[in-house]
């Protein structure tokens, strides 16, 4: 069975960090593994607090895995501080991970701090160099390139910009668009630009869809899937996942992870 390994934050309302990552994995039949890298006290209304690993507790976690179990493809989500991202990518590299998505989590959707503003060039230099793809939301992707983002033809000039800087695919994921009618992501390969479209939800609950979005691409990659096809799987995952609603807390509600197998348990038994 092909495994796939999560470093990332713990979020106590299982909606994003490392619970929605293993849960995406296990929805699409991958074998799931965590490295703690932070807790937080969270809940759909924010988080309450944040309490990181030491770097030192986050190595041993990925070195548990690396010399028993190994992993097919592995993710990124939130890391905090530059001695974290450091020491990760150090670990990525001495287990020769090629499979590496990197999500660039900075900021919560309620605003709290994921990441401390002095890592993010400690990200730039140790870690996307490392990743197979990164799958930067607008305000993180203008963060890493400078750049203010408002149209289609910006995201591609930034993902060209990030190209540039050594990444050799991105995703800008459009969840944060003012277009009020779809959401488009866009992948950038380094030749070619692929546009993802979908119907932008009118939703309060939509928490966690980043890190959602990237466990399904892990997941996809893990079972030997190309990018494009990772990335068209997640977004119909993540598409699935927010349509279906459930009802969660009372703020910033996590989205469905059951959905998308639903979804295709009824088409293949559906009456043809
Ligand atoms: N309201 C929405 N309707 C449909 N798709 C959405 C919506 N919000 C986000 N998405 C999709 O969810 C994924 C995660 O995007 P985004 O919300 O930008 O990430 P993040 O959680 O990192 O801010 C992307 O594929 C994006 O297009
Ligand atoms: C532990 C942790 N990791 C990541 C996110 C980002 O998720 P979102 O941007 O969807 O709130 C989060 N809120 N908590």
């Amino acid at each position: 069975m092909q495994k796939a390994l999560t470093i990332a934050g713990s979020d106590s309302g299982g909606g994003a960090g490392i619970q929605a990552d293993l849960k995406t994995f296990q929805e699409l039949n991958v074998f799931g593994m965590s490295a703690l890298t932070a807790v937080t006290a969270q809940n759909t209304l924010g988080v309450h607090g944040v309490y990181p690993m030491t770097a030192d507790a986050v190595v041993n976690q990925i070195y548990a895995i690396g010399e028993d179990i190994g992993a097919d493809a592995i993710k990124t989500g939130m890391l905090f501080n530059a001695e974290i991202i450091e020491a990760v990518a150090i670990q990525i590299k001495k287990y020769q991970w090629k499979n590496v998505v990197v999500d660039p989590v900075m900021i919560a959707k309620g605003g709290a701090s994921l990441l401390q503003t002095e890592a993010i060039s400690a990200l730039k230099k140790y870690l996307l160099p490392l990743s197979k793809v990164i799958t930067p939301n607008i305000p993180e992707a203008e963060v890493l390139t400078g750049m203010t983002i408002e149209t289609s033809q910006e995201k591609k000039d930034a993902a060209k910009k990030l190209y540039e800087l050594g990444v050799s695919n991105i995703i800008i994921k459009g969840g944060h668009d003012e277009d009020p009618s779809e959401s488009i992501d866009i992948l950038f390969d380094g030749k070619e630009f692929y546009t993802y479209t979908s119907k932008r939800m009118n939703t309060k609950n939509t928490h966690g869809t980043g890190c959602t979005f990237s466990a399904a691409i892990t997941a996809e990659l893990a079972k030997g899937a190309s990018i494009q096809e990772a990335v068209q799987t997640a977004k119909q995952f993540i598409q699935a996942a927010i349509e279906d609603q459930i009802q969660v807390g009372h703020g910033h509600g996590p989205t469905n992870h059951w959905a998308y197998q639903k979804r295709n348990a009824v088409k293949e038994y559906a009456p043809r």
